[in-house]
């Protein structure tokens, strides 16, 4: 079995995953790739059985990308884990040698402050994940990349400045992606969450709120409620919508079997357990 997460080695993605692992029983050898869109790739192409990314985080929000590959793809989320990001400004140089600062984009928005105010003239440089950052900053003394402390023992970089990221906690969630059709898909036993996509018919007055009744009337917890462009015209939208509880319970059945008949398209990404970093 093989499990396909941001590369190189000690990404945050790879965190989560090893918390996952810890939890799943079995060892499955990871698979590094470039970014989040080579995991969907590849697991489409069943070169990997899993995939975890990134989907959002408590500062930035909603990682954009992975949010419309699970529109995209027919995936399931067989897991969350929810992961402390602490991180830190690692270079073979010394802070008046940085001209650039290289990292994954949440991760530049999650330390914008810091950026500005001790580096106000690098250039900034984006890269597919944070530890794909500290390996490029191996090369060039006058280049840092955010990145997690491990990564700074990974690739031999020294730590200039530690716990950067502009506010505190920073939590950042990640999914388990597994292909629909999948045998073994987990079922979670406890704490249970359930994430849907809907795509309302057409745009009338009390639409959302004839949506979310359905959920509220059963006394069904939202934990999050997003919306992304539709991308076929402007104004026009899909929500995300992540709630307590699984599909087997009575209540979010028949909440989601009647949310299906109102709306336009109704995708079920999956009922799975919540893992939270220790
Ligand atoms: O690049 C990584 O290490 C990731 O796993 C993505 C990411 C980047 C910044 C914060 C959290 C996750």
């Amino acid at each position: 079995m093989k499990i396909g997460i941001l590369g190189p080695e000690s990404s945050y993605s790879e965190k989560a995953a090893n918390i996952w692992k810890a939890h799943l029983g079995t060892n499955p050898d990871i698979s590094y790739l470039k970014d989040i869109s080579e995991v969907f790739e590849v697991l489409q192409d069943n070169s990997i059985d899993y995939g975890v990314v990134p989907i959002e985080n408590s500062i930035e929000g909603s990682v954009g990308v992975t949010l419309d590959l699970l529109l995209e793809h027919e995936f399931s989320i067989i897991g969350e884990v929810v992961v402390h990001i602490h991180h830190c400004l690692l270079s073979r140089g010394k802070k008046e040698d940085i001209r650039i600062i290289l990292s994954h984009p949440q991760a530049l928005a999650q330390c914008r402050h810091f950026i500005r105010k001790n580096y106000p003239d690098v250039e900034i440089r984006t890269t597919g994940s944070t530890s794909h950052a500290a390996k490029l900053a191996t090369e060039f003394s006058e280049m840092a990349a955010i990145a997690s402390r491990k990564a700074s023992e990974s690739f031999g970089l020294d730590i200039l400045a530690e716990d950067i990221q502009d506010w505190k906690p920073d939590l950042t969630r990640f999914v388990v992606i597994a292909r629909k059709q999948d045998k073994r898909i987990q079922t979670c036993t406890h704490d249970c969450k359930t994430s849907i996509i809907v795509y309302l018919d057409r745009d009338h007055p009390g639409a959302l709120y004839e949506m979310l009744g359905e959920l509220a009337t059963r006394g069904i917890n939202l934990t999050r409620i997003e919306s992304r462009p539709s991308k076929m015209s402007l104004g026009d939208y899909v929500f995300y919508i992540d709630m307590n509880g699984s599909i087997k319970d009575p209540d979010v059945k028949e909440a989601l079997d009647n949310l299906n008949q109102k709306v336009y398209m109704l995708k079920n990404l999956g009922s799975y357990q919540s893992y939270m970093e220790e």
